[in-house]
């Protein structure tokens, strides 16, 4: 059997839109998000974007975050992404989580009621503080960026 950490409790409610649906889950064992599902129906137009509605409120605890990413199987086959992956859940959110997602495709997509719609994966948080400084230091890379190492043949072809 694969052991895991000990996995931390994401307390939650349900809504009264929510009742009956799955709670997100992850597939399989090593599984990094889980699958969370649709709570409404909602025909996603070409271009269209929408806020789907999961019917959970969360209280995800102090020092993680959720991030919500979208499902490969529904970009590669339908064109259906969430245009802020990865979402960010915060800690101190109450209201009630919703996915946004994105038709890219070029036909309507279908969300139904207890549809996998995308995947939350539970991260922890490190917060940055700012130090202000004369000098930040020499590195090879110095202030190269946007393509400065070269275009897409491999470092030493
Ligand atoms: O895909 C998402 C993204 C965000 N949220 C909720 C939870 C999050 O804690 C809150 C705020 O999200 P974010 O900070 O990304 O949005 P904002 O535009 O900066 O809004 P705000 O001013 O409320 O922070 O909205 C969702 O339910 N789904
Ligand atoms: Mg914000």
């Amino acid at each position: 059997m694969t052991t895991h950490p000990a996995p931390v409790p994401i307390l939650f409610k349900r809504l009264p839109h929510g009742e009956g649906l799955p709670l997100p889950a992850y597939a399989t064992e090593g599984a990094a998000g889980m699958d969370v599902v649709a709570a409404e129906d909602v025909d996603l137009a070409p271009a269209q974007r929408h806020a789907v509605a999961t019917g959970l409120a969360l209280a995800i605890p102090h020092g993680y975050e959720i991030q919500v990413r979208p499902r490969s199987g529904l970009a590669l086959k339908h064109g259906i992404s969430a245009p802020n992956a990865p979402g960010t859940i915060d800690s101190d959110y109450r209201g009630e989580l919703k996915i946004i997602l994105i038709n890219h495709g070029q036909e309507s997509f279908a969300i139904r009621r207890g549809d996998r719609i995308a995947q939350l994966v539970l991260a922890p948080v490190t917060r940055g503080t700012w130090l202000e400084v004369d000098d930040l230091g020499e590195t090879a890379r110095g202030e190269g960026g946007f393509g400065s190492t070269g275009g897409v043949v491999a470092l030493g072809n």
